[in-house]
């Protein structure tokens, strides 16, 4: 008999967060759960940690500390909120967190995990893109282990075993080019906010399904790539990939390609990370090849979709000038869910922010915090005044 593995999902109100409760449940010979974090959403928090059975439940804002409370009155669950109890959350000793708050607010609690070693399945990608280098170092220092969520990622940490870079030529980070693959840039212009939540394959939070529709998502995943895998920015590529069944790809010295496929379901990628180096059973729709019937591939399009060259300059540059391609575009995303800024600003104004606030060496994860909170200010102002 195995012993039950103990698990904290920080988001767990949201996409990510509701795919992975789907499998707790469904393993629940397999899985307790210790901690459940939400920001504001106080029912569906309540009701997860009392369908769960969870230790601890927190609430971002601190303001509902006593709903939260109340919905768990008479339950035995532990009740906090704001920040510090996020963070206090993710040192409790669980065997594995799951990251998946949204947006640069994931950083210290994930942080947190690592300090402590534990398995962290990580979806929230603005960790490894505002602090990509600390965070790993982290995870050395305190011999944590970071297991990608993100879909594309859990495909190539599948494919890519322990190779050494010298025998990887290219990994392939498979695009779908988001709901406005075959716009034109006239079309763009007046793209309105339902048109740019639809995205085409999955189903996400809205945050991420902006950054799909800009391609800033796949500017994100080239950078979270670069601290997964030890391989050279130049060697990856990024290809339009409109079906979402290839879930990216790594191709070797002797020219082999290996690919990892599925339908575009997260419960797979997350079941990964709960489950390795095993895997366990998900009720997942399996891919019909024959009705598939085919595959497509293309270049993506960097005029339509600046996203895609801004991230990579960042990554180029590296210091802080990734930290403010994220910010910026959390605060533009936010702008645009917010009808306060056209769809084709948010790229604008992230590389607006990257050229007045510029890059600086990264030192410290303070400097991260402190970077991140200046370039929202800064964009906020931006935006206003715009
Ligand atoms: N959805 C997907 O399929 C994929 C998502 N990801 C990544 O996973 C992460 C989560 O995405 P997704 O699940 O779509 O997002 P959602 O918006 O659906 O969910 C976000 C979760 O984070 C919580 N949250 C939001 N803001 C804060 C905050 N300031 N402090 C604490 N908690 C907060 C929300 O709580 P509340 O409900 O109370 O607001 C919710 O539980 C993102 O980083 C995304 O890029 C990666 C690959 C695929
Ligand atoms: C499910 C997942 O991992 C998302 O990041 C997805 O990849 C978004 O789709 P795009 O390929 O359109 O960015
Ligand atoms: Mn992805």
């Amino acid at each position: 008999m195995t012993l039950k593995k103990s698990v904290s999902v920080f988001g767990v109100t949201g996409s990510i967060g509701t795919s992975t409760v789907d499998i707790l449940k469904s393993h629940a010979d397999k899985y307790t759960v210790d901690a459940v974090t939400a920001y504001r959403n106080v029912d569906a928090l309540a009701n997860i940690a009392k369908e769960l059975n969870a230790q601890c439940a927190v609430i971002g804002d601190p303001a509902l500390y006593q709903d939260l409370s109340d919905a768990l009155a008479n339950t035995g669950i532990e009740v906090g909120a704001g920040e510090n109890a996020l963070i206090e959350a993710a040192a409790r000793p669980s065997d594995i967190v799951i990251a998946a708050i949204v947006g640069a607010a994931g950083l210290k609690p994930t942080l947190a995990a690592i300090r402590r070693g534990a398995r962290v399945g990580l979806a929230n990608k603005e960790t490894l893109v505002c602090a990509g280098a600390l965070m790993t170092a982290e995870v050395a220092k305190h011999n944590a282990t970071l297991i990608p969520v993100d879909s594309e990622h859990s495909a190539i940490f599948q494919v890519l075993e322990d190779r050494a870079d010298s025998q990887v030529d290219r990994i392939l980070l498979t695009a779908s080019g988001g709901p406005f693959r075959e716009w034109s840039l006239d079309q763009m212009r007046s793209v309105t906010r339902a048109q740019a939540l639809a995205h085409p394959n999955w189903e996400m939070g809205a945050k991420i399904s902006i950054d799909s529709a800009t391609m800033m998502n796949k500017g994100l995943e080239l950078i979270e790539a670069w601290h997964l895998f030890p391989v050279a920015e130049e060697k990856i590529e990024i290809v339009v990939h409109p079906q979402s069944v290839v879930h990216s790809m790594v191709e070797y010295c002797d020219g082999s390609v290996l690919a990892q496929l599925g339908s575009p379901d997260m419960r797979t990628p997350i079941a990964y990370a709960l489950a390795w180096p095993e895997r366990i059973k998900v009720d997942v729709p399996r891919l019909d090849f024959a009705t598939i019937g085919g595959l497509n591939f293309q270049k993506p399009d960097a005029k339509r979709f600046p996203a895609l060259r801004l991230a990579r300059q960042a990554l180029q540059e590296g210091g802080t000038l990734p930290t403010v391609l994220n910010g910026a575009n959390e605060v533009a995303v936010a702008a645009f869910l917010e009808d306060r800024i056209g769809f084709l600003q948010i790229a604008e104004i992230v590389e607006t922010m990257m050229e007045k606030i510029g890059s600086q060496p990264l030192t410290s994860l303070d400097q991260v915090f402190e970077t991140d909170a200046c370039v929202r200010r800064e964009t906020a102002v931006y935006i206003a005044a715009e």
